[in-house]
């Protein structure tokens, strides 16, 4: 059953009106940029809007911090494209929010361990195995400060882009209603083909 998560947030949390907004203007579009330090966590995201903040509707991606795949473009993944796409979407579109998850580096567990899962992939495991092999979950993201922040934003309901089912579970469960999936289409290539394929088959993303 849902919960309403705004009841929730810890003591201490910075109220969307003590937030500074500032102009960020980049080569993927022109940004309003708010940052968040999660009193629970300690970790410190940041949120890229497009446009007035819409209570209902508007488009949202919860993108989590992948060093490697977007900063760095690393192809063993789709991070970076993904990140990308959605900004691009955002000023395409009538506008939306980016929220940037720190602490979700890895799905979760860190750089450390997500390349000690790679150098296990490079033996032959697959991303979830390998996960599971160093004594990890399949996936250890916690969506509690995306929820956060959302409810102090005033967010209601989005248009999630997304593939993965999961994110979209993690928002209606804290409260917020998941209008419709936006679908992020990246094209493979040799070095992630069998990552994506293992996220579309053990793991239930939508990737066609
Ligand atoms: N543990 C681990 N994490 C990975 C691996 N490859 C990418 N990641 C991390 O996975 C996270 C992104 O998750 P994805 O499954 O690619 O995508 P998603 O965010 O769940 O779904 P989308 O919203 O469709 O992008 C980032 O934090 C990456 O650092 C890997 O092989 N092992
Ligand atoms: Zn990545």
């Amino acid at each position: 059953m849902a919960v309403n998560h705004c009841e929730k947030i810890p003591l201490g949390t910075q109220g969307a009106t003590d937030w500074e907004v500032v102009h960020l203007p980049s080569p993927l579009g022109d940004f309003q940029a708010r940052a968040f330090r999660s009193p629970s966590t300690g970790s410190e995201h940041l949120v890229l809007s497009v446009g007035p903040l819409k209570v209902r509707g508007g488009l949202l991606r919860i993108h989590s911090e992948c060093l490697t795949g977007d900063v760095f473009r690393s192809l063993r993944c789709d991070c970076g494209p993904q990140l990308e796409g959605a900004l691009a979407l955002l000023s395409r579109e009538d506008g939306g929010i980016v929220i940037y998850m720190r602490g979700h580096e890895g799905r979760g567990i860190g750089l450390v361990e997500k390349l000690r899962a790679y150098a296990l992939q490079e033996a032959g495991v697959d991303t979830i195995d390998a996960n599971l092999q160093l004594g990890h979950a399949e996936d250890e993201r916690d969506y509690a400060d995306a929820l956060d922040i959302l409810c102090l934003l005033g967010v209601q309901s989005v248009r999630l882009i997304t593939n993965n089912p999961q994110k979209r579970d993690a928002l209606v469960q804290g409260g917020i209603e998941v209008e419709e999936l936006v679908p992020l289409r990246i094209e493979a290539n040799p070095h992630n083909e069998r990552y994506l394929e293992t996220k579309r088959r053990r793991m239930g993303h939508y990737l066609g």
